[in-house]
């Protein structure tokens, strides 16, 4: 089949052209314009429906693609090759060496109001400490206020790059006083990657919380209670070492909602503790006869079995390390040593018999909780630090490898109510932003949920 050239463009040159082709490359054709004109079409209504930042941002992830390729090779983000392989051997003559081939790691990019994320595939000898490395100048030359870098799965990181700060935007929560539908997951606010972060408590018998005073975690802690107070399914008890009575201090507006309480008194803490580790004790004697199981967790808290929250405020009020040779500071120091005993029998043993116990502290050495207690605590949260020292006491020793996630970095007002943690399932931390809970909506939650407060060693006995 060949094409008739004809001198001018007439009337039946299209039909003519058509002609020339077979149908089938016509078809395809069609279907490739119609496909483009779709995606087009898509691409365009999704910017327009976007809101002013995330418009911004779709602008920003396009030129993040566009220039990848030059960036990666300027960065040195690329896999450099120089073996040929086999068939490159057999085809290049001996005299001529190969060009090396330069692999670079393939990205793709999802847009929000924050910024853009990047998925990453790895090559070999570029992935999580390279990427690291380089999240500064990645920064810069996408003119964002950070990069952060993450292992996403195996072989795939994911860069958040964020040009409006997801954890400098304060959220307040009003929380409406209505029982979880799931009490093995605490909503903890939003991310650093500005998506929802969840907290798994079920099956997590200690959680340890530290930062300076006034970073936050009051706030948490009113977060927890209003969000597991309207739920029969779970008791409270508080040890508060800030005050000497319920009616004082922080947990005063909510005391009604607690089945025990104990000031900085290490001897009543000491009676708490005690009363607290027989429970546990009876639990666990009784669990497989009552629940016909040996872990709670596997049918989950119920008003007859409840998950049984231990908050211990100013921790290290009740293990302090006393010392002294009169009979006083003896008889306080024997305290301290039982209470961290005590705790920490609660802590190691008390996941299948269902306990929570929290711990938070404000001292930033690492013996304001004992590490006997410490290692023992799956969960730990950190707000803003004043030193790598004082953010290792509280999410271990690993903190120092992930200087980006440091809570000693985290000083400015902005970052009061952001908290660091472990990531689940993956290595290194993460950034979250908690939302402000006002004592006054507690408060309310607490009164009006008040007839839901019972002893669960009466639950037990019952
Ligand atoms: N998540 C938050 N978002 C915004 N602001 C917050 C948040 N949490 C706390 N704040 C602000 O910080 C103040 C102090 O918070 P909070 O009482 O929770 O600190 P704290 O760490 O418990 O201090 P302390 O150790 O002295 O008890 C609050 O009154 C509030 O103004």
């Amino acid at each position: 089949m060949s094409l008739t050239p004809s001198p001018t463009l007439g009337a039946d040159f299209l039909p003519a052209l058509i002609r020339a082709f077979p149908a089938p490359l016509l078809y395809g054709l069609a279907a490739l314009l119609l496909v483009m004109f779709a995606r087009g079409l898509f691409v365009a209504g999704r910017y327009i429906a976007s809101d002013r930042d995330t418009r911004t941002s779709r602008r920003q992830a396009f030129w993040i693609r566009r220039r990848w390729a030059r960036l990666s090779k300027a960065l040195g983000l690329v896999t450099v090759d120089r073996h040929p392989t086999l068939g490159q051997t057999v085809v290049i003559d001996g005299q001529r060496r190969r060009e090396p081939a330069i692999h670079v790691p393939k990205i793709a990019t999802k847009c929000d109001r924050y910024g853009v994320r990047i998925t990453v595939r790895t090559t070999p000898g570029v992935g999580l400490a390279e990427f690291q490395r380089h999240a500064e100048h990645l920064a810069e030359a996408w003119n964002c206020t950070r990069v952060s870098v993450a292992v996403d799965r195996p072989g795939y990181l994911v860069l958040r790059a964020v040009r409006t700060e997801p954890l400098a935007a304060k959220r307040t929560t009003a929380p409406d006083g209505s029982a979880p539908a799931d009490l093995s997951v605490w909503d903890l606010g939003l991310d650093e990657y500005a998506v929802p972060a969840v907290l798994r408590m079920a099956e997590v018998p200690g959680m340890l919380v530290g930062g300076l005073p006034g970073k936050g975690k009051s706030s948490l802690i009113n977060g927890l209670l209003s969000q597991l107070a309207p739920s029969g399914a779970v008791q409270f008890a508080v040890a508060d070492g800030k005050v000497y009575k319920a009616e004082e201090g922080d947990y005063a507006d909510v005391a009604e909602r607690l089945f025990a309480f104990a000031g900085a008194n290490l001897e009543e803490a000491n009676t708490l503790f005690k009363r607290l580790v027989q429970l546990r004790r009876d639990r666990a004697e009784q669990i497989r006869r009552t629940l016909g199981v040996t872990n709670m967790w596997h049918l989950g808290p119920t008003p007859k079995w409840p998950l049984v929250v231990l908050v211990v405020d100013e921790a290290h009020t009740f293990f302090r390390d006393f010392r002294g040779s009169d009979p006083e500071t003896k008889r306080l120091a024997a305290l301290a040593q039982e209470n961290a005993r005590l705790v920490e029998e609660l802590v190691k043993m008390g996941r299948a018999p269902g306990f929570l116990v929290i711990l938070i502290t404000q001292k930033p050495t690492g013996d304001a909780i004992p590490t006997a207690i410490r290692d023992v605590c799956p969960v730990a949260l950190s707000f803003a630090q004043r030193s790598t020292e004082a953010a290792v006491a509280t999410l271990g020793d690993n903190i120092r490898k992930w200087k980006d996630m440091d809570p000693s970095t985290m000083q400015h007002p902005d970052f009061v109510g952001v908290a660091v943690m472990a990531r689940e399932g993956h290595e290194g931390f993460i950034r979250v932003r908690t939302p402000y809970v006002a004592p006054a909506y507690v408060a309310r939650i607490a009164k009006a949920t008040a007839h839901l407060t019972t002893d669960p060693a009466h639950l037990l006995a019952a």
